[in-house]
């Protein structure tokens, strides 16, 4: 570091002015002036002391020991004469000096200082900026910056990326797009930092944002951050879907029933599980019983009965050669759920001796059982009428409900009047149907009876005939899909079809109703024609007639009635049109 003239020059000039004001001043006061410069010295060193002390003004400060040092030299000049007053130049020309050097030696860097300062503050400066701008763009609503990567393979891809973008902020890691039948099918994989579950719970803004009309359906993807995205154009339920023949080989296999918005066959198990059909009239309720029959008759371990209370039993006549047996009057309703009884204390003793729990026919040797009820409101309604609390049908179903699940009986009640007195009063009932289908129902009221609390349950919402709503304990979710459409000449053919193949329940195992008749050998004769071959007990069950009255009158009715040795049974001769359904019990 060096001292350059102008240092020289700023650094003797005070002490020269000093020196000299001092020397004019001895000149013209003489000592006086000496101890006015000493008392000025005194006080302006006190000054300093006190103010660096109590650490006032650094100005102040300095200034009064400034001050102090230059009385101090005035002082040493008035009354020393020549050689002092040199000495006094010189040393303070010589501190004036060193301080000067001093004060360069530490601001030597200052420059680079100030400019560092300057960079940092320029510095924090942008990056103010930079943030102001991001916020902005984030809280301005329709601002959309393009994503990082939204491009795809097709146009598809990059619609999808974007909408993803738009509606979360989020990147999708990968974006595959096929077109199916219906609509396209999408794979998304996503960002760490978005997973399946917001995904989906976000869904509606990003279905928003790619702006199209149809339906969307979520699956899980093979991956824990794929989420596979079904897609239908338009309502692919607006066309009918086709009758398809189809053969379960036992009562254990699920039957299928319709087709869902994405063309996916809907299957219910209706095995160990009562099954309830509501819907207004005329929108497909009676065509889904009709197919269910059809599905289940050809199964070869399953019997059907049927109870239909309508004048004429016009929904199940049609079906009348799939089903063991008909009851059309309270009588007879009385005596299939009496039947019934009987029967499920007898499965509960074979199931007893076998250590079972569920019934399966291939084992323990009775068939399934399902007894379709079409409308349930009328069985109630009639089987009711007239008769004591205990007697009353409601009770007899209600307990059929409740226990005969296990056993391989099963109870399919279709009604358009789904409330709590169709179903004895008690809303528990119900509860025993652990399926329930609706088509269109207007009623709220209804609604609420099949699908209770249930979300999203509206078969308000259904507009079209055969359109359905599931609840099953595999369906646990409302979803539209719609009936395989059963036509009238379908549904003739098949019954006969099956009529051809089904075989009856076996003699001395199956449900005997009433047989009507004025005198003893007509109700014979009428059993007979109805139950194909019977044994003699089956023919007092029918007739409601005593062992000798049975058989004084099946003696009468000979040669047209005669008795089979081999089957211990009595039959019409001829016997060929029933024998083939005949099947004698072991
Ligand atoms: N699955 C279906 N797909 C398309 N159309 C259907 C379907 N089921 C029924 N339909 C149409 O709806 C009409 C009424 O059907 P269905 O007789 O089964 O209704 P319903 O509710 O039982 O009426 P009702 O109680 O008055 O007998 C049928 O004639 C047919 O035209």
């Amino acid at each position: 570091m060096k001292l350059t003239a102008a240092d020289l020059a700023t650094s003797t000039i005070a002490p020269s002015i000093v020196t000299g004001a001092a020397l004019i001043a001895e000149w013209q006061y003489g000592d006086h002036a000496a101890v006015v410069e000493f008392l000025t010295a005194v006080v302006t060193g006190k000054v300093a002391f006190v103010s660096f002390a109590k650490k006032w003004s650094p100005s102040l400060s300095w200034g009064a020991l400034a001050m102090a040092g230059a009385f101090t030299q005035a002082g040493v000049t008035t009354v020393g004469g020549a050689g002092p007053t040199a000495y006094a130049w010189l040393v303070s020309a010589a501190t004036a000096v060193a301080a000067r050097l001093v004060y360069k030696h530490h601001t030597r860097h200052d420059d680079v200082k100030l400019n560092m300062e300057a960079v940092k503050l320029q510095t924090a400066l942008v990056g103010q900026q930079i943030r102001q701008q991001q916020l902005t763009k984030l809280t301005t609503p329709d601002a959309v910056p393009a994503g990082p990567d939204l491009s795809g393979r097709t146009v598809e891809e990059r619609q999808m990326r974007t909408a993803v973008w738009e509606a979360l902020r989020q990147e999708l890691a990968g974006c595959l797009i096929e077109t199916t039948d219906v609509g396209w099918k999408a794979v998304l994989d996503l960002p760490p930092t978005l997973d399946r579950d917001t995904l989906r719970s976000r869904w509606p803004r990003v279905a928003g944002a790619l702006r199209v009309d149809g339906a969307f359906h979520l699956d899980d993807g093979p991956l824990s951050s794929q989420l596979v995205v079904n897609y239908v154009a338009g309502d692919p339920l607006d066309t009918a879907v086709p009758y398809e023949s189809e053969r379960g080989a036992t009562f254990l296999d699920p039957v299928v029933i319709s087709r869902d918005e994405f063309g996916q066959p809907v299957a219910i198990e209706m095995a160990y599980s009562h099954t309830l059909i509501a819907g207004s009239s005329k929108f497909g309720k009676s065509t889904l019983v009709r197919l269910l029959a059809i599905r289940l008759a050809g199964r070869p371990d399953t019997v059907l009965y049927g109870v239909d209370m309508k004048p004429g039993s016009p929904e199940l006549t049609p079906m009348r050669p799939l089903l063991q047996d008909l009851a059309s009057t309270p009588e007879e309703a009385h005596a299939l759920m009496d039947w019934m009884k009987a029967e499920l204390d007898e499965r509960g003793a074979i199931l007893a001796d076998h250590g079972d729990q569920e019934w399966i026919p291939a084992k323990h040797g009775r068939p399934a059982v399902y007894v379709i009820v079409d409308e349930h409101a009328e069985l109630v309604r009639q089987g009711d009428k007239g008769r004591k609390k205990s007697e009353r049908i409601s009770d007899k179903v209600e307990s059929f409900l409740a226990l005969n699940r296990a056993y391989g009986i099963h109870m399919i009640s279709a009604t358009q009047q789904p409330s709590s007195g169709v179903f004895g009063g008690k809303t528990d009932a119900r509860g025993n149907y652990a399926n329930r289908i609706s088509t269109r129902m207007n009623d709220r009221a209804h609604a609420m009876f099949v699908f209770g609390r249930a979300s999203g349950y509206n078969p308000g919402d259904l507009t079209k005939p055969g359109e359905i709503l599931v609840n099953t304990p595999d369906h646990a979710r409302p979803f539209r899909s719609r009936v395989q459409w059963l036509r009238g000449e379908d549904f003739r053919r098949e019954v006969a079809r099956l009529a051809r193949e089904t075989a009856k329940a076996p003699v001395g195992k199956r449900l005997i109703l009433p047989a009507p008749g004025s005198s003893n050998q007509e109700k014979i004769r009428n059993a007979l024609v109805k139950y194909g071959n019977m044994q003699r007990r089956e023919l007092e069950q029918a007739t409601g007639l005593g062992e000798k009255q049975v058989l004084d009158a099946a003696r009468a009715l000979r040669p047209d009635v005669e008795r089979c040795e081999d089957t211990q049974t009595w039959r019409i001769v001829p016997a060929a049109a029933w024998e083939a359904q005949a099947i004698a019990s072991p």
